[in-house]
């Protein structure tokens, strides 16, 4: 008579299960890329911009730029600062999607042609982490990933 068994699940062994969870955190900043870029180098600086990589930025949902609200302490300071970014804008020929309500404005970062992430994305990104601390960015609010305008979505 044949004794029928289960077949036995596969173990793997703790260290080879936390290696292998370590490897999936570091790959886990997705990104779609614009056609013709470096992706390992800007895959490496966008991630950098992140939250997950110690910046303030998060990934959009469609993987092809990265987006986040700045907070300040008057409309004056919000519009100064959106002011300086459009400046440079106009050097890099490229520009945000953004919104602004009374001290805040959310900025994303994309690039339309071709479709994706680009290097600008991640210069202009790092551009108003700079030009908001010269403008006096209020950093410490606990909800400041909302646009600050209610249900509105930009
Ligand atoms: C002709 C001009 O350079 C292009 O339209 C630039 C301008 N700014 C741009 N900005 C963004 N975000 N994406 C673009 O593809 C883009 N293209």
């Amino acid at each position: 008579m044949f004794l029928l068994r289960r077949p036995r699940p596969t173990v793997i062994s703790r260290s080879i299960f936390r290696a292998m969870s370590s490897s999936h955190e570091q790959s886990s900043v997705q990104f779609q890329y614009s056609a013709g870029e470096n992706e390992e180098q800007l895959g490496r600086d966008a991630t950098a911009l992140t939250t997950q990589g110690g910046g303030r930025w998060k990934v959009t949902s469609d993987s092809r730029g990265l987006e986040r609200t700045f907070r300040f302490k008057t409309f004056k300071a919000t519009w100064d600062f959106m002011n300086t970014v459009a400046a440079e804008c106009k050097v890099q020929k490229h520009h945000p999607e953004w919104t602004n309500v009374f001290n805040k404005t959310h900025v994303r970062w994309t690039t339309h042609k071709p479709l994706g992430i680009s290097s600008k994305d991640v210069v202009m990104a790092r551009f108003c982490d700079e030009a908001g601390t010269r403008h006096g960015e209020l950093v410490d609010s606990p909800d400041d990933d909302g646009c600050g305008c209610g249900d509105f979505k930009p």
